[in-house]
């Protein structure tokens, strides 16, 4: 990703005024820091975050994407991530849909699963195009570390104000356990057709994601409204929105919001966007329930709270973050196409509520 200067995001567009978090200060256990993340987390799901130190290695991350976009597409689809629910390796253009008709998407994408990086030398879990090899040590292993890193604070904080014993969310995602734990570089080309929806709408699958954008594009729609906003890159600023796993998890008082990719706007919108980030997902074997050691949790559920949230919660429960996860990607897949019904198979929380 060029770090030249880009359009302005345009201020004529609707915007989500979303939280700033200081992650330096939520790291020292700051109250109003802390007071900040679960104000954000309980409502829209999305916030800003600054002071994440994490600004250098994904400038890395993003020059190691275009890198590995620029190879023939040969090379690429020897890495494709196939049709079986594997998200690690390259995804070519179009083999996604993104809504239910099974209009095709538009990105590119290459994921890298962290037990892939954290084991390096030794393959994992697959082998990648020779861009990400080479970069592994240089570029991948200290975008995953300072990722981790970052990611731990938060579900510490979270764990805390979920009134959980101490590390539960820490031991759902450990180093050790394979996941579906990934760092991801996205390329949207520019298209013509402003309306493209490049991600279909969508909660993410996981726990928590940091998300590096440059130009506008990304969506996320008002929980109160109903209207789909903008979020607005800021420069120094990473996004970090929770995903599905942390609204079980939670017994609904995390939100996992539902959201896309269009065009960017304005006189973004001739520009290819790049986009890349790193999404915490829990191990492989672990359950996706709601987690009532909590006593916040159990109250909660008790309550009926979680119900208006996520109402048939239960029918759901109790997949594995592998069943979860295999499932969704294993449906989005336009190769797996039967009807719009393989469209429902691929969602999450979102879901729930419809
Ligand atoms: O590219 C973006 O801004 C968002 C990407 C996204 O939502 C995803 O990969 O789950
Ligand atoms: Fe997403």
């Amino acid at each position: 990703m060029p770090s030249t200067v880009l359009p302005p995001f345009p201020d004529d567009v609707p915007a989500h005024s979303m939280i700033v978090v200081d992650f330096d200060r939520l790291a020292a256990r700051d109250p109003d820091a802390i007071e900040q993340l679960i104000q954000a987390s309980t409502t829209l799901g999305f916030w800003y975050l600054k002071n994440h130190g994490l600004q250098e290695v994904a400038e890395d991350f993003f020059n190691l994407g275009e890198e590995t976009f620029q190879l023939p597409l040969e090379e690429k689809v020897k890495f494709e991530q196939g049709d079986n629910g594997n998200s690690f390796g390259y995804k070519i253009p179009g083999a996604n849909a993104v809504n239910s008709s099974g209009e095709r998407d538009n990105m590119e994408f290459i994921n890298v699963a962290k037990d892939d990086v954290l084991a390096w030398p030794r393959i994992a879990r697959r082998t990648y195009p020779s861009t990400v090899e080479t970069h592994m040590t240089s570029v991948l292993q200290p975008f995953v570390e300072k990722s981790l890193a970052v990611a731990s604070i938060l579900l510490d904080v979270f764990n805390e104000y979920l009134s959980l014993p101490a590390g539960v969310l820490a031991s759902k995602h450990t180093r050790e356990e394979f996941s579906g734990s990934e760092a991801r570089c996205i390329k949207a080309a520019a298209s013509p057709d402003v309306l493209k929806v490049a991600i279909g709408a969508h909660s993410d699958f996981g726990t928590l994601t940091l998300l590096h954008n440059r130009l506008g594009g990304l969506q996320v729609m008002d929980p109160e409204t109903n209207d789909w906003k903008y979020v607005k890159p800021l420069p120094g600023h990473i996004i970090c929105n929770l995903g599905d796993a942390m609204a079980i998890f939670s017994g609904g008082i995390l939100k996992s919001s539902l959201h896309r990719v269009i065009p960017p706007p304005g006189a973004q919108r001739h520009l290819d966007r790049w986009s890349a980030g790193f999404f915490v997902r829990p191990g492989n074997s672990v359950l996706l329930a709601p987690l009532t050691e909590g006593q916040r949790v159990r109250a909660a559920i008790d309550d009926g709270a979680s119900t208006k949230n996520m109402g048939n919660l239960a029918t759901r429960a109790n997949e594995t973050a592998l069943e979860w996860f295999t499932r969704r990607i294993k449906n989005q897949r336009l190769k797996n196409r039967t009807g719009p019904e393989t469209w429902t198979a691929s969602r999450g929380t979102e879901a729930f509520t419809e």
